[in-house]
């Protein structure tokens, strides 16, 4: 196995820096720079020097022995002063140690993967986590990361496997009477996990936008004033707002934390009857993506209608330009700043509902391995109602629920999944 070593903190200035390196010639690479090592697990501060002698920084040095570390290998980590110089001149000195490479983007987490430290739902959780931007997203990540999938799946397969175990013993005794009835203990462990597997796979598209994020457009005839609550929620001009009805055409979005939540807010054209044949392209597109929307604020203004847009329940119904309304129920104001903060807290007391029936399972190849063990558990559940002589044919059907069910944590199907995943890693994870 050849030793890697990259850079694992971002580029650029910063306090520290660490590089880290792992294979079996972490340490002999690491005492040629540093003179000695600290104990295992124990930081210790080094003088770095190269080949010649001259002082590259000091260091605090860390090393993890094969089977306690985060690749299952011996490791090191060097935690040096994050200048680029300083950085770039400790990676020449590695580069020019015999048997040690450049890792490849992703490369740690792939041995963490191959020596079993991490199952392939736990990769998925780690890249979350290295692209969380908000809290819902970090938890979320995190509870794969911990192996949360693995746990359900581990409890879905064993209930699965004493289900065609049943079957399997009565197999033998197809010709004799059976001696007891499997079936209804087979059918309760099929219908125990096909519901919890359907409910995992209703949670999928909420875990999805939790990965993703919420969409939320707002929606109104021209002049509501949606452009100015989009940049008074944005924080800066993303949209043009001008007192000419009909400014926006294009839908614009941006992206935001909401008290947590990642949500892409989209500001839309106003909404009317309309000659304009660019504004009414614009009114088009705004109710196709308004429509598409997880949730839609509706701005009214003074006057005008939402065509055939209209509120959903979850949707808000709210005034605009509250600034120049008396004590008129909720208003909110993007030119004062009057209840966007409310509007923010009811956006996301509507956005965490949803949060709270999230799957474990967070991606598509999860929701579709999941729909495939449930697919196969109809048939078995059939198979069995069919009576004792088809106990091998529900055998088989469990069996494939199984195998569907193992390729969420990777004990099946790896490889086409991995070169995915590890695209979207960052050199040196
Ligand atoms: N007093 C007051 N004026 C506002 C408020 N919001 C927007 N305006 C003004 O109303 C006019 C229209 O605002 P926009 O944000 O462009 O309205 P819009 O709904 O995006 O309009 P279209 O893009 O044309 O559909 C501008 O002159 C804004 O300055 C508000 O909360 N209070
Ligand atoms: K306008
Ligand atoms: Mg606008």
């Amino acid at each position: 196995m050849e030793t890697i070593y990259a850079l694992a903190t971002a580029r650029g200035k910063a306090g520290v820096a660490v590089i880290r390196l792992s294979g079996p010639r972490s340490f002999s690479a690491i005492e040629n720079l540093a003179g000695s090592l600290p104990e295992p697990r124990v930081a210790g501060l080094r003088p770095l020097r190269d080949d010649a002698g001259q002082l590259l920084d000091e260091a605090l040095v860390l090393t993890f022995v094969e089977g306690h570390s985060f690749t299952g290998e011996q490791s090191a980590e060097l935690h040096l002063h994050g200048s680029q110089a300083t950085v770039a001149a400790v990676l020449r000195a590695l580069e020019k140690q015999e048997d040690l490479r450049l890792a490849e983007p992703g490369e740690f987490t792939r041995r963490a993967l191959e020596n079993g430290q991490l199952d392939l739902a736990q990769v998925e959780g780690l890249a979350d986590l290295i692209e969380a931007e908000t809290e819902a997203q970090r938890k979320q990540a995190l509870r794969v990361l911990t192996g949360a999938l693995g746990d359900k799946a581990a409890v879905w397969r064993s209930r699965l496997i004493r289900a065609a175990a049943l079957l399997e013993a009565t197999i033998d005794f197809a010709d004799e009477d059976v001696p007891v009835d499997v079936s209804p203990e087979v059918l309760e462990l099929l219908a125990e996990v096909g519901l919890s597997l359907e409910e995992e796979a209703r949670g999928v598209a909420v875990s999805e936008r939790i990965r993703d994020g919420f969409e939320v457009a707002i929606v109104g005839p021209p002049n509501a004033g949606k452009s100015t609550l989009l940049n008074a929620l944005a924080g800066r001009e993303a949209a043009i707002t001008s007192e000419y009805a009909g400014t926006t055409r294009d839908v614009i979005e941006v992206r935001m934390d909401l008290n947590g939540l990642p949500v892409t807010v989209l500001d839309t054209a106003g909404l009317r009857e309309t000659e304009d044949y660019v504004e009414g392209i614009g009114i088009a597109r705004a109710m196709e993506r308004a429509r598409l929307a997880d949730m839609r604020v509706f701005l009214q203004g003074d006057e005008g209608s939402y065509l055939e847009l209209q509120p959903e329940a979850d949707d808000i119904v709210v005034k605009g330009k509250g600034d120049l309304r008396g004590n008129d129920g909720f208003s909110v104001s993007g030119k004062t700043g009057l209840g966007v903060s409310e509007l923010i807290a009811r956006i996301v007391k509507i956005l965490n509902v949803r949060v709270a029936t999230a799957a474990t399972a967070t991606r598509d190849r999860h929701r579709i391995a999941i729909e495939r063990a449930m697919k196969a558990l109809e048939s078995a559940r059939n198979e069995v109602m069919n009576g004792p002589d088809r106990a091998e044919l529900a055998a088989e059907e469990i069996r494939t629920a199984i195998r569907a069910l193992d390729s969420l944590i990777g004990l099946v199907d790896v490889e086409n999944i991995l070169d995915e995943i590890f695209a979207s890693f960052c050199l040196g994870k």
